[in-house]
């Protein structure tokens, strides 16, 4: 495991929780201290106490020996340098696994994308794990379903059981490109549902921001090659509702701020470092949305709310006051 934040320890735990030999590596040698001495990430998932089966380090090169997996549990906009320089340490035919939700900017490129190509090897050899997992529920071993992606069905499968625990169960999907985007389109709806909590609107407007974000999910994923049935499942509704209604999202709880009037940065200090990947993602998933000329209405006034300076009421305004039109 690479990356020992929020999603990246709690999924160590379940992969060890199902019986794996689990190396989870920490940018900070301090954290991988902590973990080994007293199995706990307290800055990440305080109260939380780590399986015997997880070992922590700061070493790269110790974490990728004989992985039969290697899990990529980075922020998507900075996978690609982080994975360059793993590059070279990635046993063969190791399955790799993205945890990432979100579009790289430079590129528009879904993590799968990125992956193949720096590390050089097929998609097919690239899984993704994505669905309602929020993971301070799952690190407490909460009842949670998700979805294992790959295009290569029976890797999905070999997968599918090595995450397999009595908390978390896992389906498989071979529709990468359907849940890649609707992993990261969810954060951007996520905003939009924060910023209206932070207005003070109640669950209609969260329930009208949740279903036509998933319209034009649905619409980009389509336009995409996805078989829009995926948008209906576990990484497509299944997230939206669990980010868009919990407080514990950090994409919901960032937008509540600006709903609030607080500006990005006092947005993003209040965030301490942890990654809401939506504010990123909504302009490079807007940028994807034009490119292949869908409309994605509320992704783009979360676009604009967050680096054009548009205010959440006139935003919320403007949603409103669009064209009217048949479902
Ligand atoms: N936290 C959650 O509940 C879930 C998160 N995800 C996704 O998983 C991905 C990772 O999220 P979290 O672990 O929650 O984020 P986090 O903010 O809790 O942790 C990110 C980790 O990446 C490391 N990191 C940050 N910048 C880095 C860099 N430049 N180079 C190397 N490492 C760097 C941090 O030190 C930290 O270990 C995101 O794409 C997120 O959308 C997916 C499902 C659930
Ligand atoms: O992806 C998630 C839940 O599935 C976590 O969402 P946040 O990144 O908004 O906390």
């Amino acid at each position: 495991m690479l990356g020992a934040g929020s999603w990246g320890t709690t999924f160590a735990k379940v992969l060890a929780d199902a019986g794996n030999d689990v190396v989870l590596w920490a940018r900070r040698a301090e954290v991988a201290a902590e973990i080994n001495k007293t199995r706990c990430n307290s800055g990440y998932l305080p109260g939380v106490v780590l399986p015997e089966g997880l070992r922590a380090t700061g070493d790269a090169v110790e974490a990728m020996h004989g992985a039969s997996a290697v899990v990529l549990a980075v922020p998507s906009q900075t996978l690609r340098e982080n994975l360059a320089g793993w590059q070279p340490l990635l046993p063969p035919d190791a399955t790799l696994v993205s945890l990432a939700k979100g579009v790289e900017l430079s590129t528009l490129k879904r993590m799968s994308e990125v992956i193949s190509e720096v590390a050089d090897v097929p998609l097919e050899q690239v899984a993704v794990v994505s669905g309602p997992n929020l993971a301070k529920e799952i690190a407490a071993e909460q009842p949670t379903a998700t979805v294992v992606a790959c295009l290569d069905h029976d890797r999905a499968v070999t997968l599918q059981h090595a995450c397999s625990t009595p908390y978390f169960r896992p389906y498989t999907n071979t529709d990468l490109v359907g849940i890649e985007l609707a992993g990261a389109c969810k954060n951007v709806i996520a905003l939009a549902c924060g910023m209206a909590v932070g207005l003070g609107f109640g669950h209609n407007t969260m329930s009208s921001l949740i279903t036509r974000g998933l319209a034009e999910t649905t619409r980009l994923g389509v336009a995409l090659g996805a078989d829009p049935m995926t948008f209906a499942g576990l990484a497509g509704l299944g997230d939206l509702v669990a980010t868009c209604m919990s407080p514990l999202s950090r994409n919901r709880t960032f937008g509540e701020r600006l709903g609030r009037g607080e500006t990005l940065a006092q947005a993003q200090e209040a965030a301490h470092g942890q990654v809401s990947e939506g504010v990123k993602s909504c302009s490079s998933i807007r940028q994807l949305a034009a490119r292949h000329g869908v409309e994605m209405p509320i992704t783009d006034v979360v676009h604009r709310v967050c680096h054009e300076e548009l205010a959440p009421i006139p935003a919320a305004a403007e949603l409103l006051g669009r064209e009217r039109k048949p479902e």
